[in-house]
């Protein structure tokens, strides 16, 4: 049987993604539904969440599109593979956390540092200062890490990988249906590659100790973990796989 599926931006953006995750050590192989709609019309402004607004709207952002704080949560598991160019120009391609390019869990266990490294010109909105030299931090990542209703889930990611991935598969799951009625759409996720796991277990950069978490979760203590020896570890952006070309431009 032959399956003749529309061609579509949003087929090209899911696919792009589910396969484009791959190639980072830790990440899940998600599912993958083909099929959708051509769809032209550009999204409304003012839709996507913005780093710089208060938790309050970010949950009531997400829970307008059916994602709870705790799907927020899930989705942000993201940013353990992200960085920014536009929140800060003056500062491009500095990533969330020291391992932009493992799906691992560093991000969660890097949000909840301390803030000792402004970046030089000083913190715009959207941005939260940085516990590395060389790193970049959200303001949305660092609120929610310690909001009251988010902070026990962004916690219990911070050594828990094989958790961490699950859930990041199931919230995309829901995430790629958004507008669609499961049983219209094909299920081709037969295309995406095998994973690689993290060999890497959870560590605190190196210079940092325990008493640099800002635990947030009063339920639970945070995990102990080892921080890597040697100096403070400094973010060498320009030396990121895709970035010493967008350097030597
Ligand atoms: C509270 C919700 C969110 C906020 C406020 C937020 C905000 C941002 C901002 C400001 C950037 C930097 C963009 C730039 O300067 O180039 C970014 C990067 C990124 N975000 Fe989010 N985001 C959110 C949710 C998500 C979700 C749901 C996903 C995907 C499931 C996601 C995936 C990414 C990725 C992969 C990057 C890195 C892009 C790159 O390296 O070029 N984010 N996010
Ligand atoms: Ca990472």
């Amino acid at each position: 049987m032959s399956i003749v599926l529309p061609d579509s931006w949003s087929f090209s953006i899911q696919f792009a993604a589910a396969v484009g995750i791959t190639d980072c050590p830790g990440a899940p192989r998600l599912e993958f539904l083909a099929g959708r709609d051509k769809e032209t019309q550009p999204s409304p402004e003012g839709l996507l969440p913005d780093a710089a607004a208060s938790v309050d709207v970010l949950i009531e952002r997400h829970a307008d599109a059916g994602f709870s704080a705790s799907d927020m949560v899930d989705l942000l598991i993201s940013h353990t593979i992200g960085g920014q160019e536009h929140v800060n120009p003056s500062t491009p391609n500095t990533p969330f956390d020291t391992t932009p390019t493992a799906f691992d869990t560093q991000f969660f266990i890097e949000t909840l540092l301390n803030g000792t490294s402004p970046p030089f010109g000083g913190v715009q909105p959207g941005e939260a200062i940085p516990p590395l030299n060389g790193a970049f931090r959200l303001a949305s990542d660092h609120l929610i890490a310690r909001d009251s209703r988010t902070a026990c889930l962004w916690q219990s990611y911070a050594n828990d990988q094989e958790l961490m991935r699950q859930r990041f598969r199931a919230v995309m799951s829901k995430m790629a249906i958004l507008g669609h009625n499961r049983d219209d759409l094909v299920d081709c996720s037969e295309v995406i590659p095998e994973v690689r796991e993290v060999k890497k277990k959870p560590f605190l950069p190196a210079g940092k100790t325990m008493d640099h978490i800002e635990a947030s979760c009063p339920d639970t203590p945070f995990p102990t973990l080892t921080a890597d020896p040697g100096r403070e570890t400094a973010v060498h952006p320009e030396k990121l796989p895709g970035n010493a070309t967008k350097a030597a431009l």
